[in-house]
Order: C-alpha cells, then structure tokens, then sequence
C-alpha cells in the first residue's frame, strides 16, 4: 500500500523550511551557469581544497579514534561525572567558533608553553587547522555515536560475554557493530562540519589558506565574482559526500559455505549444580542459597522477586561490585561471565543484527562448526540458515538463540523466560523440543518463568523466590503438592486458597463445612488456611460434599468448574474434558450420581454439568494443605492475604 504524505499545515511548514534552504543554492547555480569568469584559475584556490581536504580528513581520522570510545563510554555511564563530561563536550557546538579560535590560542598559541613546546607550529599551519577543527567539530561525532551506543540492546553484549567473547571483543564485534550506521552518519557530518570550519580556524591558522578562508580572502579583495568557484567547489564536495553517505551498501553476495559435517556433542552426565547468591543492585537485596539435586530446575516467582536477578548473578552478569557468588562450592565472584562457560539466553530476544542464522551459531568463541552444524539440524532450523534475524518467527529466533548457546558446549544453560513471548502452538513445540534435550541429552538448564505448568514439564526441582528471598525449594511434586506457606500456594497458582477453623482431631470447618483433612495435632479452634489443588478435587459419586456448580469452562483440553460447598467456599475443580464423568478419588468415567436434585445425574458427563447444578465433590484429606496461623497472627511466609485471595 502506499501512502500519501497528509498536506496537513505541519507539512506546508516543513516545506517552507525545505524551500528556504534550497532556493539560495538554486540562486547561486543560476548565476554561476550564467557568469564568465568563475575563477577557477584563482591563484591558491586549488591549494585551499587540499588544504581543507587533507585538514578535514586528518580531523576526522583523529576524532573517531579518540571520540567513538569516548561516546560508548558516556553511552554506559551515568552519575555526575559522565553527566558533567557529557555536557562539556558539546559546549564547542554552543560557543562562537571564533570564540573557540580564541580560547585554542591559550592552549597552542606560539607564547603558550604548548605552543613553544612545538617551536610555535602549532598555529598558521596545517596542525593549527586540524586543531581548530578537531574542536570545533567533535561534537557531531560524539552525539550521534552515543545516541548510537545507546540504542544497541546490553543483552546482545551480555550474550557475547557468555558465549565466551571478553570485553574489547565484545566491542568490536557487537557495539561498534551494532551501532555502525549511527556512527558513520556522525563520522560524515563530522568530516563536513571540518571542512567547512571557518571561524575558529581564521584565529588559529589564517595560513595556510583553508577553503573557507581563502573564500573569505577573496571576497574581501576582489569582491563576490572571484568566491563562485570555491563555493561550487564546497557545494560540490558536500552534495558528493552526503549522496555518498545515503547509497547503500550492496547488499553482498553471501557466501554460501557447504555445510559442515554435523557432529553430537561429547555425551556429558547431567550436572546438579549448587548456587550461593548474596547480591543488591539499586536497593533490591538476592540472598540464595541452594543445592540442587536435579539437572532440571525451575524458578518461579513474581514479576520483580529476582528471578532474571538470580540468573545473571549465576552467569556473572551483575559485576563483582554487585555482591558475593558461589558456583557449586567455588567463588566465583571475580570471575567473568566469559570465563564461566554458562550459557545463557536472556528474556527477549537477543540475536545479533545483520547476520544470519549460521553466522549466529557460529559467533561464539571457538564455535566448532561441526557442533554448530548438529545444532542446527537438531533444532529444525537447517532450513533457515541463511536467514537474517528480522526474517525469522519468534519461535524460530527462539531457537536460534538457544541452539547459539548450545554451540559452545556449555555445562549449564539459564533460560530467562524463553518462551513467554511465544503464541500456544509455538509455545508447545518448543516446550517439547527443550524436555527432549533435557532427557535424551542431559542438557541442564535452570529456566525462570511465571508460568507453574512449564516448570512442571521442564523442571524436576522448582525454587519459590520472592522479594530476593528464597520460599520454598524442593521436588516438583512436593513443592505442588505441600507448598510450604500460602504465598508460595498463590504464586504456585493454586486458586482453592480459604480460611478454616479446626473443629476436630481430623476436621475443619470452613463457612459451615465440616471437611476431613490431616491437620496433624492442632488444637481445635485454631484458625488454619487450607488449600487443595483444583486437580486434586473431584467431582462425581455418591460420597464426598454438596455442592453447586457455579460455572463450567471447557477450554478444548481441560474442563474448569467453579463449584460451591453447601454454604461454603468455592472450589475450582480441574479434570480433563470429554471424560464422562470423575467419581472417587479422582479417576475418569466414573458416572455422577448422588447429587441431590441436580440435572448432573441424569447425564452422566461433566461436561453436560450446567451453573445451578447440583453436584457431589470429593476432597482427599492427604491432599488438603493446612497451615495455622502463626502466635502473632502471621500466616507462614510471612504474608498476610487480602481477603480476595484466601476466602472462608
Ligand atoms: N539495574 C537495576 N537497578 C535497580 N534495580 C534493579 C535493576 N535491575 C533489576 N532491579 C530490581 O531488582 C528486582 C528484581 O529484578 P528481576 O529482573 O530479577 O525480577 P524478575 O523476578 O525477573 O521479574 P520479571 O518476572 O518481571 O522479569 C526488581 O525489583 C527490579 O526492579
């Protein structure tokens, strides 16, 4: 589709500007095609363009070694000195370039001790051109680099640093490259702005003539005929470089290298790995201290608890100013991400721009390509390799990244939420494709999410942090099944969360229900949250509890009920949809029956069950998670909940 630009006002005063800038130039081109003499004879003009030439060249030379470092530097840098260098920099962009001129001559006039240090040259002379406009001009180049810099994702670096490149490679190969286009377009306004100095390069070095003084120097002697032929020759020299600097390079034929014999990885144990984090950054403390007991791990916790947190302090992300951290008994607090042969793929998607997906498998230091080639096929993306990031799925980048990471052999992966961004059916594969490595390759990997279900398929052990805290740690079925406080119950997703009071040696009261539960010892009368997991209660048979069927959702897999005890809380009951019924203990087929008055018992189906309905449940006193409430009237873990998230 194309789009027509709006003639709204805003682009009729666009327009005036673009007609202001332009009709001089047409002016001047008039008359220079109409005039005789032009003076492209001038004695010295033609040594002026060498000068300006060769000034503005050497410049510019001088400015990006010196300005392009100094740009990434204030691009990373915050607090007052950076702020306060920032600031200065840019002042010769404010000043009056004869101020400048003014200011230079204290630095390097022939009377300055610099000056007699170079026997008074460095003023009337090439160097005193070169100075002027180094100063004058550095400011383009120092702009637009750390706007450049800035722009570049710190992922894409921290990715390097993982996959083995240390810090001045990571520069070369990731920010400067990154950043390139913003820095050439600053390198080109910078060589301009050079060559076009005029004011502080009069004071420092009338001689030799730079092209804007010569200009100025005809002018004064011979009057306007005698400038044409320096400003054509300006407006040449510009217009060539800034078409120069709009043409695109063409796009080069990608070399297509035969692919690489592909070779498996070493079979390797499954390694458990052991962490102690003792870090802060800002205000936010992460004390975790854990042993593991599985190469599969998961961290759960809500946004902001510190889970990405606790990666990066595993991969050596977070400095060693950050705090204190042990890798499987070792400190390895001084030791760099690059040195920790972890590989990590951070939450978003971080692929290196401009390179194709094989160059990406490759990127890692020492990549073997013949591993890099396994991955390739393993992870379904043979296909693709000649592909550049923006024409890859999000599903696809995803394992793109992942199989980057795997190239370099890593003994652990940490996955930041790898598939979040993902739609279900992606999600899915994915999901799969990651458990296979886990089981069929001993891949270890520690992977964060929000999402309890992936934690189940994808980790044996699962952590609970919260607020930088480590809550509950243990087995997958044990942290599901007995979660340790209520807090962990609610980030584990579990909705069945109520208040009761103990009303037996095995019995609780919630709302008027009596309900059978192993509540240990506790004293009657004690105030007690419970919980079961909407899995773990059935629906169907002739035993159980009275209830009313509030709501039924049938998501195509799994069937949602809401159901309320006689006068008592409401439950979510979970089964699998398309059964004809869950009687019992909870297995399938099992016909409804029993329920007293309710259409259930005549259908037969879950699935038929209706809002209104009457229905029996069934709750396993073994799966009913009980916890007093503390002597000062804390909850365990801590947490005191609102009165939407636990209900009696
Ligand atoms: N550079 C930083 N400076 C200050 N505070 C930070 C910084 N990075 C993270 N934090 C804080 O540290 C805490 C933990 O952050 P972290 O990224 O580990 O959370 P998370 O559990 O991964 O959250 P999410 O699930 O939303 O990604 C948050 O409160 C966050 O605001």
């Amino acid at each position: 589709m194309i789009y027509r630009a709006s003639r709204s006002p805003l682009t009729w005063l666009g327009g005036l500007l673009a007609l202001y800038l332009l009709v001089p130039v047409v002016a001047f081109a008039v008359r220079f095609a109409g005039s005789g003499d032009r003076g492209f004879h001038s004695p010295g003009l033609w040594s002026a363009v060498g000068v300006s030439v060769e000034s503005a060249t050497i410049s510019a030379a001088i400015i990006a070694i010196v300005g392009v470092p100094l740009a990434s530097w204030l691009a990373r840098s915050r607090g007052p000195v950076a702020s306060t260098v920032g600031v200065l920099v840019q002042l010769p962009l404010a000043l009056p370039p004869v101020m400048s001129g003014i200011i230079l001559i204290y630095l390097v006039g022939p009377y300055t001790k610099l000056g007699q240090l170079f026997g008074g040259r460095l003023t009337d002379s090439v160097a005193g051109v070169v100075i002027a406009q180094i100063f004058v001009a550095s400011p383009f180049l120092i702009i637009a680099a750390r706007s450049a810099f800035a722009a570049v994702d710190p992922a894409l670096e921290e990715v390097a640093a993982s996959l083995g490149h240390r810090p001045l490679a990571r520069f070369f190969s990731v920010n400067l490259r990154v950043a390139g286009p913003g820095i050439r377009a600053g390198l080109m306004l910078t060589w301009l702005r050079a060559i076009g100095e005029y004011g502080a390069t009069v004071l420092l070095a009338y001689h030799p003539y730079s092209m804007p003084v010569f200009t100025y120097v005809r002018f004064s002697d011979t009057g306007i005929p005698q400038t044409q032929a320096p400003t054509a020759l300006a407006l040449g020299i510009a217009a060539v470089v800034l078409i120069l600097g709009q043409l695109r390079r063409p796009a080069r034929l990608r070399r297509r290298p035969p692919m690489p014999e592909a070779r498996a990885p070493r079979p390797a144990a499954p390694t458990t790995v052991a962490f102690d984090l003792d870090v802060a950054v800002g205000t936010f403390r992460l004390r975790l201290d854990h042993r593991a007991t599985s190469h599969r791990i998961a961290i759960l916790g809500p946004s902001g608890s510190g889970k990405s947190m606790t990666l990066r302090g595993i991969a050596g992300l977070l400095g060693a100013s950050a705090g204190t951290v042990s890798y499987n008994g070792d400190a390895v607090t001084r030791i760099p991400t690059e040195a920790r042969h972890i590989g990590y793929v951070p939450q978003g998607l971080s692929l290196l721009p401009g390179r194709t997906v094989w160059q990406q498998l490759l990127f890692a230091d020492g990549a073997d390509p013949h591993l890099a080639a396994w991955w390739l096929r393993t992870l379904h993306l043979d296909g693709l390799r000649h592909r550049l990031p923006h024409q890859l799925s999000g599903g696809q980048r995803q394992r793109v990244s992942l199989a980057q990471a795997l190239t370099r052999d890593p003994r652990l992966v940490l996955l930041d939420e790898p598939f979040s961004a993902l739609d279900a059916p992606v999600r899915e594969q994915l999901r799969r494709e990651l458990r296979r490595l886990q089981l069929d390759m001993g891949l270890s990997t520690v992977l964060v999410t929000h999402d309890p279900e992936e934690a189940a398929l994808l980790a044996d052990e699962i952590l609970v942090i919260d607020n930088g805290v480590l809550l509950q740690a243990g087995p997958r079925s044990q942290v599901y099944g007995r979660p340790a406080s209520p807090q962990v119950a609610r980030l584990l997703g579990i909705q069945n969360l109520h208040h009761g009071t103990v009303t037996g040696p095995a019995e609780l009261t919630a709302a008027g229900t009596a309900i059978a539960v192993e509540a240990g010892d506790l004293p009657t009368g004690t105030e007690v949250l419970w919980c079961v997991r909407p899995e773990h209660v059935t629906i169907g048979g002739s035993g159980g509890y009275p209830a009313t069927v509030l709501d039924c959702a049938d998501t195509g897999t799994t069937l949602l009920l809401t159901v309320e005890l006689a006068g008592g809380p409401a439950l979510t009951v979970r089964t699998v949809a398309g059964v004809g019924g869950v009687g019992g203990s909870g297995g399938a087929g099992a016909a409804l029956g029993g329920a007293a008055g309710g259409s259930a018992g005549g259908s037969g189906g879950v699935g038929d069950l209706r809002a209104g309905d009457a229905c029996r449940i069934g709750l396993d006193p073994s799966a009913i998670t009980v916890w007093p409430r503390g002597e000062t009237g804390a909850w365990p873990g801590g947490v005191v909940l609102n009165s939407t998230a636990a209900t009696g």
